[in-house]
């Protein structure tokens, strides 16, 4: 795209320009004038053909203040993912546009201090309110009514309707105050000579379930709902959220069932989905009846990247291509249902046992139709079909900490997924980090929109370079990839109602052979999915170079299963050079 005809074009900073200037003739050859698209204005910026993405990011954040590791950059259609590939890896030249869609974190950090110096610290959604903090303080205490509790920051008071969002902005290092006034009842016994005091303070359960009962008798419009993310009206007619089932004889599980009915309460109830600021595309967090706590996550096909409605200003895809090689704007949401259906519990395949978890714990995800004039809607308020997918509470996504505290299996649990569906977007913000009921790490993928591609090109596994990727299967693990028939995986999304195209059907043959094989020869995570991820953009993984060869050895007219029959023997071979 040329850079023609911009609105509002200013230097993105003469520092870093200097910087760049050409020392040397070779250099002034590689020397461009890109630009970078953000928040409605074009930024001009000169690079080198031979500078990394990781620097072009680096200069960003020198001028902007907006760290690295959250920026997106998208040129030509295509996300520049490999922070340490070139500029003209991914044939950026002069004069394109850069698209740049921030990723910030929908989590906060936030530090509470009492008045006699105990700090409460909380990881908190940044559209909660200063009511819901106090509500948690009053649960951790167990003591303090919420009426009693002042909050104050910079001095000033602030009102339980303000979201943490608004309070963090200008103050990202900033303490919150809390002040207790003890309203409670004091009684006194007389012991001996002395008088024993007792406080006696409502338990903060009480006070929650009061509220929320007051909230409904007046059809939600009380004051007392200050701890509602947007303000509740009368049931709005004009919503609906309901499963697309293309197979009669599908019957849905409890878990989904029930998640589509609270949901669609939540919004019967007034309460607007939120649109997360992370992510590429539209991705709405859906409330419950309260509208105290999310449910589910809705992303609408429509407003995938580079879809007809993407909220993120990215531009329409020119081919159909989506963000990453060989994918399909709009196809995202089905593959997210598939990729929960093809997550088959330990116990046996997902279509006869009534195992809701999945053995690496996909979320439940179902494709459905909703309508709301809360979602990006550019012409008029219609019916959006999307996938929805249970809310996974967590402390973060694995891109907030260090690896070294992730257990093996959990680790593991991820590759299995990523080396069967072709993952081509597992990076470290697509898994959430979580605590189960033993207090052990969890980890929770999610964002499987770019699985089971039409070819190879961009698998990406960020989980390649943690040292539990170098660890041996565990039996169990072995026992279950064992276990996997790619055949009877295309026969269960079939009978759901979806027919994978021949490409991806392929892949999902093929990674799932490679998967078996190289278990087989006792292969860790790492030397397996490392044979499926390029090492550079521009260099075919293993895999892709297998593919080739069986595509250049068999007749044109070959059946799948020749070809199949090719790929296995050409893969014996190449595990054969690896051992
Ligand atoms: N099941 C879930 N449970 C909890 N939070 C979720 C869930 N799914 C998504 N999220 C949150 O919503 C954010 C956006 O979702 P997601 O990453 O799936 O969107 P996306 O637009 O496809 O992102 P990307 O640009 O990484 O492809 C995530 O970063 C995560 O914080």
């Amino acid at each position: 795209m040329s850079a023609a005809g911009l609105v509002s074009v200013a230097p993105i900073c003469e520092e870093g320009m200097t910087f760049l200037r050409p020392q040397s003739p070779e250099h002034s050859q590689e020397h461009i004038l890109i630009y970078v698209a953000m928040s409605g204005s074009m930024v001009p910026m000169r690079v080198l053909e031979s500078d990394s993405i990781e620097s072009v990011k680096l200069r960003i954040q020198n001028c902007k203040g907006i760290f690295t590791r959250n920026q997106k950059l998208v040129c030509g259609g295509r996300e520049l993912a490999r922070s340490n590939s070139l500029v003209r890896d991914y044939d950026v030249s002069n004069g394109n546009v850069l698209h740049l869609v921030l990723r910030l974190s929908d989590l906060q950090f936030i530090t509470v201090r009492t008045c006699c110096g105990k700090d409460f610290t909380f990881h908190v959604e940044k559209n909660r309110d200063v009511g819901y903090i106090k509500r948690q303080i009053a649960k951790k205490r167990n003591l303090e009514l919420i009426e009693d509790q002042e909050v104050l920051l910079n001095g000033e008071p602030i009102e339980d309707q303000r979201l943490i969002n608004d309070l963090s902005k200008n103050n990202t290092d900033a303490v919150i105050h809390l002040f207790v006034q003890k309203s409670t009842k004091i009684r006194a016994t007389p012991v001996g000579k002395n008088f024993e005091l007792s406080i006696v303070a409502p338990k903060p359960d009480d006070i929650i379930e009061s509220d929320v009962e007051r909230g409904s008798e007046y059809g939600g419009n009380s004051e007392s709902d200050h701890n509602l993310y947007s303000p509740r009206k009368p049931p709005d007619r004009n919503t609906l959220l309901e499963p697309v089932i293309l197979n009669p004889k599908i019957v849905l599980p409890p878990e989904i069932s029930g998640l589509i009915n609270s949901t669609m309460n939540g919004l019967d109830n007034g309460n607007y989905p939120i649109r997360s600021s992370e992510g590429t595309g539209g991705a709405y967090f859906m409330l419950d009846k309260s509208g105290t706590k999310y449910l589910s996550v809705f992303k609408p096909m429509d407003e995938e990247p580079m879809a007809v409605n993407n909220p993120r200003g990215l531009p329409l895809s020119e081919d159909g291509e989506g963000l990453k090689k060989g994918t399909r704007v709009g196809e995202g949401a089905v593959r997210e249902c598939a990729v929960y259906l093809l997550d088959h519990p330990k116990s046996g395949r997902r279509s006869f046992s009534g195992e809701a978890k999945g053995f690496a714990g996909v979320p439940p995800t179902v494709y459905v139709s909703c309508l709301h004039e809360g979602f990006n809607h550019a012409g008029g308020v219609s019916v959006k079909s999307g996938s929805l997918q249970m809310f996974m509470e967590n402390n973060g996504s694995c891109e907030d900490m260090g690896p070294g505290a992730f257990p093996v299996e959990e680790v593991h649990k991820i590759a299995v997924l990523d080396i069967r569906m072709a993952n081509a977007d597992r990076h470290a913000g697509n898994i959430l980090v979580s605590k189960g009921e033993d207090g052990q790490t969890v980890l929770i993928p999610i964002d499987h929109g770019y699985c089971l591609p039409y070819s190879f090109e961009d698998c990406t596994f960020d989980w390649l370079y943690w040292p539990q990727a170098r660890k041996p299967f565990s039996t169990e693990t072995i026992e279950y990839i064992m276990s996997m028939d790619a055949e009877e995986d295309i026969a269960l999304l079939k009978f759901y109602g979806w027919d994978p195209p021949i490409e991806c059907s392929r892949v999902l043959r093929i990674s799932t052979m490679l998967l078996k094989k190289g278990v087989e020869k006792g292969l860790t995570p790492f030397a397996i999915g490392n044979m499926m991820c390029r090492e550079t953009v521009k260099k075919e993984s293993v895999i892709e170079e297998i593919v080739q060869e069986a595509e250049d050895s068999v007749l044109p007219c070959s059946s799948e299963a020749a070809f199949l029959d090719c790929v296995s023997s050409i893969m014996d071979h190449r595990l054969e050079e690896i051992i």
